[in-house]
């Protein structure tokens, strides 16, 4: 399929998305050949942007807009909200395409890998770069799926700015906290869509209040909707007065009509409206002094005197101080609000020099992405996204710098900085980014190869993946020597073992999935060990004294603590060895083998004779600390999912007695429209393949979402059950 690329002889497996002023990569799977613009799928691409007929620019201007002309912006919701729709709509609008793609139809730009294209959902972030209205945007659409989290997180890193899509029907969701959250945790700029605004039960002031109350965020309202559900018709412009009506017989929605409200013919509309207006007026003057003295100076006796270039750029501020986020609606499926989406992207989502990033860099090969085709390029201003091929040895949350020297003066500039402030805004948060943070894996299962000579190939696309995706995990079982994947979720774990089959060409087996227990202690204990070796003419001898109790806080990490007597010189020498030893007998915990957390070890005395290896002292440590593990009292702890079902009145009490059955515990059920929303805890273990067992329950009219809340301890008979069942026993009732 991707023959047909047609300029560069390069055929890399993988191409990274490098964000060149912030020394960051992260990357997108292709696979490239030669460059051609190509038509996959039969869909009607147009020229490269900048490059339209024959009229071709000065390749500098094309290539490298000026900064303040540049947005970097991500797409973020819920899954199913309309992201990638909405993404085609853009891309049409905007001229990179000349023909609609349709998610349902498996033919959208974005979801370019087979199994997007089947499962019409989206799994990797794709980049697509086009022009609107002389703005260079490079926008990404990344994944809705829970299993898909750090996906997403990658992305976020590298922008200046999001569009948050909603379905206006459901509001915020579940999904939507989840990457708001991440959206917060990296300070990016929003701007808010209520997408879907033609479905029945669409509500704007609903989806409203959903961001105000679930979100903690203050709307900007700066338009309002022309109807709801079926009589959705267009938008009025807040900020400047105008209604926005998509010509019916239009059926891309290309054209549509701006016109001034008047008072002889949308009295009412024109009434609503100024009202709107001068609320938001007030809203950004709480929020801009700037802008308050404007107001209260010139504007204070008529608000409609006010010029709508001023509240734009009081609205720019805000949206960059991230004090509220101005929101938008449409039916991305219906072509309608799709450009004013546009307008707003390019007008208040900040530029990367308004985001304070400083580099400049140069890369010997750069190409510029277009969803799955590729540009090579000379060279890039500071706050583009290009994609560079060929790093052998670097993997997502890498920051990548020209030289050795840039990064040794970068690091001594954080440094320097870092004393100053310790916190705020550092030069080290703004040059250096830290790697992403990779959610633990709750899903296991082994791995096979068709056959043992295989199995280096197995392993080479297990790490070609792993690089790009560290939210797997592959490890090897020391009893049974088979290889294990460790993943996010059932789905995750389904398209790792698609892709290797597709992209490797390997068959793969896999074990069932199970469920990645942890393990902690209820009781401190003790335990001394004394590991005495000669090796050669060498003697190691080393003699460990600790104690090992439960802490209350969370850690996934054991806290280790050294006690007064333990010799600081000793200490110096083996510190390292010591930890490692820790580390690695609480891998493996004495119930399941799982990792041990909630721990705090105290080595409470050492004795090493000179010349005892370090591997030794290591080895020594680990035995003594499985030695007091295996006395303490145990505990599971299973992973605990936050769960929402959206089901209809009708399939409510099935789907409430199934969740029962399976240990859940509702929190709470709210009704919104036709539907109830049922939130709640379930243990990952009763939720393997629900999917199923829920479209069966509710005709497929149902929907959820689960996501990882945190560990908690089994009760005592479901312990002993999971245990019986590991340990090949049948229980005995
Ligand atoms: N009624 C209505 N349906 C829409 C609209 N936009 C998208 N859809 C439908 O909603 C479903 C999901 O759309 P997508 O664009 O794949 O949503 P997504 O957010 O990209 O989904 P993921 O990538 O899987 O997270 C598809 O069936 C779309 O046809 C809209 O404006 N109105």
């Amino acid at each position: 399929m991707f023959s047909n690329l047609r300029k560069f002889g390069v055929n890399h497996k993988k191409i990274r998305i490098l964000h060149i002023n912030n020394m960051c990569c992260s990357k997108i799977k292709s696979s490239l050949k030669r460059l051609k613009p190509y038509v996959p799928l039969g869909r009607n691409y147009s020229s490269l942007p900048g490059l339209v007929g024959n009229d071709i620019k000065s390749l500098h201007s094309i290539i490298s807009p000026p900064i303040a002309k540049i947005r970097n912006i991500g797409i973020m919701a819920h899954i199913d909200a309309g992201k990638t729709t909405t993404t085609e709509r853009i891309l049409y609008y905007s001229g990179y395409t000349r023909s609609l793609g349709d998610v349902d139809d498996g033919d959208t730009v974005t979801d370019f890998m087979a199994q997007e294209r089947e499962r019409g959902i989206t799994i990797q972030s794709a980049a697509v770069t086009f022009d609107w209205k002389g703005y260079r945007v490079n926008l990404i659409d990344t994944p809705g799926h829970v299993d898909f989290t750090l996906e997403v997180e990658r992305c976020l890193r590298v922008l200046d700015g999001a569009v948050a899509v909603f379905d206006a029907s459901a509001g915020v969701e579940a999904q939507t906290l989840t990457v708001w959250r991440q959206a917060d945790k990296h300070k990016i700029p929003r701007i808010c869509f209520l997408n879907k605004m033609d479905k029945g039960g669409a509500s704007f002031k609903y989806a409203v209040e959903s961001i105000r109350e679930k979100l903690k965020a203050k709307p900007l309202l700066l338009q309002l909707p022309l109807g709801e559900g079926k009589a959705f018709k267009g938008v009025v412009d807040v900020v400047s007065k105008e209604k926005l009506l998509w010509n019916r017989k239009s059926e891309d929605g290309k054209n549509f009509e701006r016109k001034p409200l008047l008072e002889m013919s949308d009295a009412e509309l024109l009434k609503e409206t100024t009202e709107a207006r001068n609320a938001l007026i007030e809203q950004v003057a709480d929020l801009d002094d700037e802008f308050a003295d404007l107001v209260l100076g010139e504007f204070s006796e008529n608000f409609d005197l006010l010029p709508a270039e001023k509240l734009q750029t009081a609205i720019h501020r805000v949206t960059l101080a991230q004090t509220a986020v101005p929101v938008l609606c449409g039916s991305a499926l219906k072509n309608k609000g799709v450009q004013p989406l546009l307008d707003a992207i390019t007008m208040y989502l900040p530029s990367p020099e308004e985001r304070n990033y400083e580099f400049l860099e140069r890369i010997s090969r750069l190409l510029l992405p277009f969803a799955d085709q590729h540009i090579e390029i000379p060279s890039l201003t500071a706050g583009n996204i290009a994609l560079t091929v060929g790093l052998k040895h670097t993997a997502t949350g890498d920051t990548i710098v020209s030289s050795k020297s840039s990064a040794l003066a970068a690091a001594r500039r954080a440094e320097r900085e870092g004393e100053k402030k310790p916190r705020q805004n550092s030069e080290a948060e703004r040059l250096l980014l830290a790697g992403v943070e990779i959610p633990e894996p709750v899903f296991f299962c082994t791995i096979e190869p068709p056959s043992v000579a295989r199995q280096p190939d197995l392993d080479y696309a297990l790490k070609c993946l792993q690089r790009e995706d560290p939210s797997l995990k592959v490890k090897l079982d020391p009893d049974s020597g088979q290889t294990v994947l460790c993943g996010m979720g059932e789905l995750h774990i389904e398209i790792i073992h698609d892709r290797i089959k597709r992209e490797y060409g390997l068959e793969t087996y896999l074990g069932p999935l199970q469920v990645a227990y942890r393990e902690t202690i209820l009781n401190a204990v003790h335990a001394t060990d004394t590991l005495d070796r000669t090796l050669g003419d060498k003697r190691h001898l080393v003699t460990v004294e600790l104690e090992v109790k439960p802490i209350e806080t969370s850690s996934v990490t054991p806290v280790i603590k050294y006690a007064a007597g333990v010799s600081e010189d000793l200490l110096k020498v083996s510190q390292e060895a010591i930890e490692n030893g820790i580390h690695s007998a609480c891998l493996q915990g004495p119930l399941l083998g799982s990792p041990v957390q909630d721990v705090a070890i105290t080595l409470q005395s050492l004795i090493i004779r000179p010349g005892t290896s370090t591997t030794m002292i290591s080895a020594c440590v680990s035995r003594c600390l499985q030695q007091a593990l295996k006395k303490a009292d145990k505990q599971v702890l299973e992973p605990l999912m936050n769960l929402e079902v959206t089901v209809t009145r009708d399939y409510l009490s099935p789907v409430l007695a199934d969740l029962a059955q399976r240990r859940g515990t509702i929190q709470e059920i709210q009704t919104r429209q036709e539907n109830k929303i049922v939130t709640g805890f379930v243990p990952l273990a009763e939720i393997m393949g629900y999917s199923t067992v829920l479209r069966t329950l509710t005709s497929g009219s149902a929907t959820f979402a689960l996501e990882l809340s945190h560990y908690q301890a089994m009760n005592p008979q479901d312990q002993t059950t999971l245990l019986s069942r590991r340990s090949g026993l049948t229980q005995v009732l």
